[in-house]
């Protein structure tokens, strides 16, 4: 019997040659991996989440976080999103416009979403213009995986590479992702990939990435 959990997992064998992965190709087993985990899985670790920021939104009371609204098989539920602004956090979440920059919209409760594109979910209210995000002293942004050295893989759109550069420079800047998914190999990396200063597991909590530079950041 192998006691590692690691060595059950489709990309937790961590040998050498999983570190030439093309981002489609890590897309494709993460994804994957994330279809296969069961509901209640994902539910419990929903629920870790939303307790990690009830406890976090005391130090953010008054700030501003820019979140996402999970679809499909990502971490997090709209519970995460209430337990921040009901703390009296103000949370923003993205619309996309077209190939830009990610804009802004506070979330304002579950009644106060539209469709938008991609099968995602958007904030009714007024959009705050792009410019929003560096109002934000914790981003927590959406990801398939997060290497060591903060490098992210997303759904390839760009969007957050194109969105971070506005973000304040002392932000709090957290890939959200299952435990399994921080990964030991370096993920492909492209010089317009935007580093994670930290990331936000399930079960390890909000951790400030050892490699992710110097630069002071309010919270990990
Ligand atoms: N919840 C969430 N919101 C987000 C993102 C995200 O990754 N997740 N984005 C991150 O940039 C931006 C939007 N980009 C997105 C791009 C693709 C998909 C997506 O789920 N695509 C499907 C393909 C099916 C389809 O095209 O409808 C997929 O990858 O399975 C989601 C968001 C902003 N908002
Ligand atoms: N700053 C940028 N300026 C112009 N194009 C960009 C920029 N960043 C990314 N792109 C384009 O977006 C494409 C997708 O990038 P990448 O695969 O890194 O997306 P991603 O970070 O996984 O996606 P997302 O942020 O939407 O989840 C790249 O091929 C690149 O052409």
């Amino acid at each position: 019997m192998n006691a590692d959990p690691r060595s059950e997992h489709p990309f937790g064998g961590y040998g050498e040659a999983r570190a030439f992965r093309t981002k489609d190709a890590w897309r494709d087993t993460l994804s994957a991996a994330r279809r296969a985990v069961p509901a209640a899985t994902r539910a419990a670790e929903a629920e870790a989440l939303t307790l990690i920021l009830r406890e976090l939104a005391g130090e953010l009371a008054g700030a501003t976080v820019c979140a996402y609204l999970p679809v499909r098989t990502e971490p997090g539920s709209i519970a995460c999103l209430e337990s921040l602004r009901e703390a009296g956090v103000r949370v923003l979440l993205p619309v996309v416009v077209s190939v830009g920059p990610l804009d802004w919209a506070e979330f304002t409760g579950p009644q106060g979403l539209r469709r938008g594109p991609f099968g995602l979910r958007e904030p009714a209210s007024p959009r705050l213009g792009v410019e929003a995000i560096g109002r934000a002293s914790l981003l927590l942004v959406p990801a398939l995986a997060v290497d060591r050295a903060g490098v992210r893989l997303g759904r390839g759109g760009g969007y957050y590479d194109r969105s971070l550069p506005g973000a304040h420079r002392a932000a709090t800047v957290a890939a959200v992702v299952r435990d399994e998914e921080h990964v030991d190999v370096p993920l492909p990396a492209e010089p317009h990939d935007m580093l994670m200063t930290s990331v936000l597991t399930p079960h390890g909590g909000l951790r400030r990435l050892p490699q992710a530079g110097d630069s002071a950041s309010t919270f990990a």
